[in-house]
């Protein structure tokens, strides 16, 4: 427990929540962490980051215009990165990209998102992934030092999922040895970058690259965008921020625009291909995508990062649950908190298990990416194709889920959740943002449906396919798959549905065809079952994993934890399962009766699950610096909170605002 939580005086609700936990809360922190050692460092970077004192706002962020916003952001980005670069990667290493740690932490320093947040996130990942050992020795070293700022500069005003569709022109000039960069249209300006408005001084340039008079197709540049003493774009670039958004406020996303513009041919990110000094064009990468690496790495942490923002809103939520008291359904009976409700129950034990669901099934798409990253370093990318489709559905999935049990938790607090002071709308706002960005939530479905029917048409042909399509031969008999309502039962049921519907997909795609249109129509025809598949595929992946993966995780540990934890995933299996009904009565032998009894099961989880949910998610671990939240404070200080909150702003300066002397006394003296 941090000091903050052992001074305080706390919530009578909440203290006697906390007496009725009957599991080691530490055993389970160090599950969500992903094993003691990381919750040790955890708390050690918390620290270092919490004792330079910079997250004092006197008055709240939300509170500033948008220009002090985004000079408080930046101030704190500063101070921020310093710690980062001098304290925390000494800790961590290169290996803090990939983990949720550094974002966990940077929340002690903003509510909303820091400009620099691309510069970590994206700029450098991309100079790991995508230059030369001769350019990273240029490159990163002095990204690492934040000598130079960038930001990743790949979607246009007019193209953000078609990547081959993107405008932008790099045409090299032999002459020179140097590529223009040049934005042919109004489409052709790079739109929504992080950090690139007004911040960045270089930025990653995805561009088509023409050589010889040839197009060579899309590739990465490393671009100075602006003078490195005044800070003035250079001649030819023309940059600027995009306007106020739904969030990501102070995230400073960026224009950009070329005209004629000469970066050195060395700029050009040379791992994947080459155009040597007199304009050939050397392919090297093995697989055609590789120059989407980055995007594939980014997806894979967005898991995580989900599961995060998932369990700070649930631990805002259930907090706030046990200390509001609301109604009286009894007469004569004291009016109950309101996490007595069931209905309140269901709507937030599902956040808790999910945020759990996600961050194992994260930590395991994290290894696996890492195992196919050393399988590429060898020259093999055979498992590459198997990457993209799990990172894309989980992508998908992850921040969708996310988002919509956000505005839930949102939904739980009542009015008091619709106070920024909450911090669930700032959560909402980002997390929202996560399902569009680095792929949207269908196009990504969509690739993880194409990588299924190729899967399903190799079982068809009786050829062997990867372990996580493996389970597709269930489709082949056309039998129900025999409902059970044991885990590994529900497991098995999902992988049936999810095998019908991609055979059925793909016995649609024939069928149209047969009718005499082309492959692409055929496939538009059935996209919204393909989408649905996919979620179906990628439902089961969660769910067998989060299974799996918790039992082996709390095989050493104490029974109480092993029992709740079993508690949780099983009710998101049952979840999902009354969720899925419709696909389990098509696909399964599931009655009416077996999903009474499943309801019924599901109404029990929740009864169980009750007296341990604040110990659930104090086990989450979020210190109140990074929380943020008026509701969701260790302490259950719920009303004294909202009101400090509440006289910090600036509308509560004076008892008189000038705009009464303005308008509304002129107005009501008939003088307006
Ligand atoms: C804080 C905020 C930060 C935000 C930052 C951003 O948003 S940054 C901006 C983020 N922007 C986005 O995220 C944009 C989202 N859009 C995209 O990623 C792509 O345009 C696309 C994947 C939708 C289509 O791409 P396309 O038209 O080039 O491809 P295609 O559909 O014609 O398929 C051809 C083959 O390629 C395969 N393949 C595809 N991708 C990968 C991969 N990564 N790896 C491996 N393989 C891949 C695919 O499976 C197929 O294989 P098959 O079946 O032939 O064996
Ligand atoms: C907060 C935020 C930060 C961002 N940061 C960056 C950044 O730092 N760098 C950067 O380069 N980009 C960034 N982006 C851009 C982001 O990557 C794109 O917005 C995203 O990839 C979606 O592309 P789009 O906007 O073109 O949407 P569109 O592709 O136009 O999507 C609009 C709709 O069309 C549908 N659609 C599109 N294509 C298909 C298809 N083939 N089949 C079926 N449906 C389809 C989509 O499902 C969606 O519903 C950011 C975006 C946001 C919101």
């Amino acid at each position: 427990m941090s000091t903050d939580k052992m001074s305080v005086k706390v919530n009578v609700d909440l203290q006697k929540e906390r007496q009725k936990c009957n599991f080691n809360i530490q055993e389970v922190t160090f599950i969500f962490d992903g094993g003691k050692e990381q919750t040790l460092q955890r708390k050690k970077i918390e620290d270092i980051a919490l004792n330079s004192g910079a997250s004092i706002d006197s008055i709240p962020e939300e509170c500033l215009g948008l220009k002090e916003r985004y000079d408080n952001a930046v101030r704190k980005s500063c101070i921020y990165s310093r710690i980062v670069k001098n304290e925390i990667l000494e800790i961590t290493g290169l290996e803090a990209l990939g983990n949720p740690v550094l974002r966990r932490t940077a929340d002690a320093f903003f509510k909303e998102i820091s400009p620099f947040m691309l510069h970590l996130g994206m700029f450098v990942p991309t100079i790991i992934g995508q230059c030369t050992e001769e350019q990273q020795a240029k490159w990163l070293p002095r990204a690492l030092e934040m000598q130079i700022i960038g930001a990743y500069a790949q979607t246009e005003l007019g193209h953000g999922t078609f990547i081959r569709g993107l405008e932008t022109t790099a045409t090299y000039d032999p002459e020179t040895e140097e590529f223009v960069l040049h934005s042919p249209t109004l489409t052709s300006y790079k739109w929504w970058a992080g950090g690139l408005g007004n911040t960045a001084n270089h930025c990653i340039v995805v561009a088509q690259l023409y050589t010889k008079g040839q197009c060579h197709g899309t590739h990465p540049f490393i671009v100075p965008i602006r003078d490195m003493e005044t800070h003035e774009p250079f001649p030819g670039v023309k940059v600027g921020d995009v306007g106020v958004r739904m969030g990501f406020n102070t995230a400073d996303n960026g224009f950009l625009s070329f005209n004629h513009y000469r970066i050195p041919r060395e700029n050009m990110m040379m791992k994947n291909a080459k155009v040597l000094k007199d304009g050939t064009y050397v392919k090297v990468a093995r697989h055609e995508k590789l120059t989407y690496g980055t995007m594939v790495f980014v997806r894979v942490t967005l898991v995580k990062e989900a599961a995060i923002n998932l369990a700070k809103a649930a631990t805002i939520a259930v907090r706030y649950s046990a200390v509001r008291r609301q109604s009286q359904p009894k007469p004569d009976a004291p009016e109950p908190q309101i996490i007595d409700y069931p209905t309140q129950q269901h709507k937030l034990f599902i956040c808790i298990a999910t945020a759990h669901a996600l961050q194992i099934t994260g930590d395991w798409l994290w290894r696996t990416f890492k195992d196919v990253l050393a399988d590429m370093r060898g020259g093999n990318t055979d498992s590459l194709p198997e990457l993209h489709a799990l990172s894309s559905c989980l992508k998908a999935i992850s921040t969708s889920d996310s988002a919509a049990y956000i505005e839930q938790c949102r939904f739980a607090c009542g009015g008091h959740g619709y106070m920024l002071s909450s911090n669930l709308p700032l959560i909402y706002s980002f997390v929202t943002a996560t399902r569009t960005y680095e792929g949207d939530y269908t196009v990504l479905l969509l690739q993880t449906a194409r990588f299924l029917v190729k899967a399903w048409e190799q079982v068809e042909a009786g050829k062997s396919v990867t372990p996580t399509v493996s389970y597709l031969t269930l489709a082949a008999t056309k039998e129900k798959v025999l409902w059970n309502d044991f885990a590994e039962g529900i497991i098995r049921s999902f992988q049936a549905v999810a095998a019908r519907k991609i055979s059925a997909c793909a016995e649609t795609i024939k069928r149209h065809m047969k009718t005499g249109i082309c492959y692409e129509d055929a496939w538009q025809l059935t996209t919204v079952r393909l989408v649905s598949a996919a979620e179906s595929h990628c439902r089961s992946v969660i769910c067998q994993t989060y299974w799996n993966e918790i039992t082996r995780l709390t095989a050493s540990c104490s029974t109480n934890v092993k029992i709740v934890m079993e508690q949780l995933a099983t009710l998101y299996l049952i979840y999902w399962a009354l969720e899925r009904s419709g696909d389990l009565l098509r696909y399964s032998t599931i009655s009416e009766k077996d999903l009474n009894r499943l309801q019924e099961r599901y109404e029990e989880l929740l009864a169980l699950i009750r007296p341990n949910a604040v110990g659930l998610v104090d086990a989450f671990d979020f210190r109140d610096e990074i929380l943020r939240s008026t509701l969701g404070a260790y302490d259950g200080r719920v009303y004294e909170r909202l009101m400090e909150e509440a006289l910090k702003s600036p509308l509560n300066d004076g008892p008189v605002q000038a705009s009464f002397h303005k308008y509304i006394k002129p107005l009501t003296k008939g003088k307006l």
